[in-house]
């Protein structure tokens, strides 16, 4: 029996896991995904947390054991009877029966928490935007979908500061791909969504052979798409950036790179003829296109195509 290939988004709340999620699951096709937030693996509910003054983000408050049975469940193609935490009650709905797609995400705050949980991911991501823009993505998302004033999201970020510290950052050195958005230095406020992003490629998967970006812009720090060595939790890593304003024929030369190791995947593989890569949903509700996140996505949707050659899936039945 073949199984799921499964992607891990791991990073703080309001990290951008949800919107990097979308655009991938998009592109395999949402038939062929199955999206599991472990938001659904809490201890206790809005409530019961605010009394007994545990956050969200700590291990204890959050069932572990039995994400991590699930996640070998999945593994092995198994379904599994999920929990579900309703973010807009603050209480726990009925649970639902979930069998695996092709491909499964499993996106959230401690998924690589255990050493038998990380056993389970086919690729692994993290996701680490400067703590001032988390703030200001939580304060925008909590207030328009989760009925919080700002003051209230200010106060919990606060409280929440040591456990994020102490249990939800260290994962960072489980990820095979660290994906950092960020605002230009020239205007760090009124960027209006348009971000750079930087994404750290540890040498724990393959990835695409990006090397053709040094020789066509001379290896030049001027440019908008720049590949470079560095140290990442003190290990040898390569980082890829891309600036917002990265110009279509930059753009085109770096998804040509991802997909041309693949061809008969370029079709799947594709920023045009998936446009939900790249969108994000605009501080007025206006729907944004962003060129680094669509690289992003496609990025990680290669990583997940190439695992299914790994595991023998054939790729018609992709
Ligand atoms: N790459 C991005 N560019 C611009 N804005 C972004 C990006 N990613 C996320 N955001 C903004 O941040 C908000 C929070 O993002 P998202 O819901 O994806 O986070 P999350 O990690 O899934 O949150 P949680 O785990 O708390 O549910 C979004 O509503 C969006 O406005
Ligand atoms: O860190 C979070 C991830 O989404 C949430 O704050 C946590 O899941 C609790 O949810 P809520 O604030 O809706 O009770």
């Amino acid at each position: 029996m073949s199984r799921p290939i499964i992607l891990g988004i791991v990073g703080d709340s309001a990290a951008g896991k949800t919107t990097l999620t979308k655009g991938i699951a998009q592109v395999l096709g949402p038939e062929n995904v199955t999206v599991i937030c472990t938001d659904d693996y809490h201890k206790y509910d809005r409530q019961q947390r605010a009394e007994i003054g545990i956050t969200a983000v700590h291990p204890d408050c959050n069932h572990l054991d039995i994400m991590q049975q699930h996640l070998s469940l999945l593994r092995t193609g198994q379904p599994i009877l999920k929990p579900i935490y309703n973010h807009k009650t603050g209480c726990f709905d009925p649970p639902e029966y979930i069998k695996p797609s092709k491909f499964v995400i499993i996106e959230g705050l401690l998924g690589y928490s255990t050493r038998a949980a990380r056993d389970c991911y086919d690729v692994k991501v993290y996701l680490a935007p400067p703590e001032s823009l988390r703030a200001q993505w939580k304060i925008k998302r909590d207030t328009q979908k989760r009925g919080y004033s700002p003051e209230e999201v200010l106060e919990q970020l606060r409280k929440r500061e040591p456990d994020s510290e102490a249990y939800i950052r260290p994962q960072r050195q489980w990820s095979d791909i660290v994906i950092s958005f960020y605002p230009p230095e020239e205007d760090p406020v009124r960027n209006n969504g348009q971000l750079n992003v930087r994404l750290v490629l540890r040498p724990t998967i393959p990835h695409p052979d990006f090397t053709e970006i040094i020789q066509s812009t001379n290896g030049t720090s001027m440019s908008s798409i720049r590949l470079g060595l560095d140290r990442d939790m003190s290990k040898p890593v390569d980082v890829l950036e891309v600036d917002r304003h990265a110009n279509l024929e930059q753009v085109n030369k770096l998804e040509q790179i991802i997909c041309s190791d693949m061809p008969n995947l370029k079709s799947v593989c594709d920023r045009e003829s998936n446009p939900e890569l790249g969108k994000i949903a605009g501080t007025t509700g206006e729907t944004l296109q962003s060129y680094p996140l669509a690289l992003t996505q496609l990025l990680i949707t290669y990583h997940m195509l190439k695992a299914t050659h790994s595991i023998g899936i054939p790729v018609s039945a992709v």
